[in-house]
């Protein structure tokens, strides 16, 4: 099968860190082909960054695959994917909050700036049960400062274990596709599971196309209504 793991924004180096991520788990049968999309914002860090990332999004799953993956925490665009992928979406948030909710009683999120925490708490409200996310914690370092900062690991995971006892949780989920490469480290040093959503969701949409189950086409999922669209959109839209 064909996985298409997407990078929300346009920056090739981040694409290359969320590559790594998927192709470690990704089974045998399963071929990974990460893209960066060709619009939008270099990293997303805001509600502004998350609605001009959605056209690039929306081009990149208009490619066939088995299945894809939105590889940015917020998981931008996800519902608008459903209705025109060939294959079913899952978005790095929701696989991983789903994930950590299997493993533990209560998780924490970990992410970047503190301006996206409500996003979290918000996304954690649509994918898991009441009780379950336990806190959301940024450690206000820039997306894509994380894979130059040589302090960013280690801020993190002093963050995560922070997150920890303030929370009393005892599963912790890295809030940014960029902290991938810190799941393990972080795992062996807090003992407790840490959740790459990058990971989880490769992992859930290869075992979705295994059960031979595609987005719905019924209803809300079903393709948009056919339409004009004008300006630069058209471009990029279905008519
Ligand atoms: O929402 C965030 O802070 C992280 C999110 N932004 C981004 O460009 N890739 C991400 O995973």
């Amino acid at each position: 099968m064909r996985i298409r793991v997407i990078n929300p924004n346009t920056t090739e180096s981040m694409t290359a860190l969320i590559e790594a991520s998927a192709r470690a788990v990704a089974g045998p049968g399963t071929v990974v082909e990460a893209v960066t999309s060709g619009m939008g914002p270099a990293s997303i860090e805001s509600h502004y960054d998350e609605a001009l990332a959605v056209p690039g999004i929306l081009a990149a799953v208009a490619e066939p695959a088995d299945g894809y993956v939105l590889a940015c925490f917020g998981d931008p665009g996800l519902d608008a994917a459903r209705e025109v992928a060939s294959g079913p979406v899952v978005g790095i948030a929701e696989a991983a909050m789903h994930a950590a909710a299997m493993v533990g009683r209560g998780f924490s999120v970990v992410t970047t700036l503190s301006r996206t925490k409500g996003r979290a708490h918000d996304l954690a409200t649509r994918y898991v049960a009441a009780g379950a996310c336990r806190g959301v914690h940024a450690c206000d370092i820039a997306v894509l400062d994380l894979e130059h900062d040589p302090g960013a690991r280690k801020e993190v995971i002093d963050l995560a274990r922070h997150a920890l006892e303030r929370d009393g949780s005892d599963v912790i989920v890295l809030g940014c596709a960029g902290m991938a490469e810190f799941a393990a480290a972080a795992s062996a040093e807090l003992g407790v599971p840490v959740v790459d959503g990058v990971a989880a969701a490769t992992v859930l949409v290869e075992s979705l196309v295994r059960l031979g189950l595609r987005t719905s086409v019924r209803e809300e999922y079903a393709p948009p209504p056919p339409k004009r669209y004008t300006g630069l959109l058209a471009d990029f839209t279905r008519s």
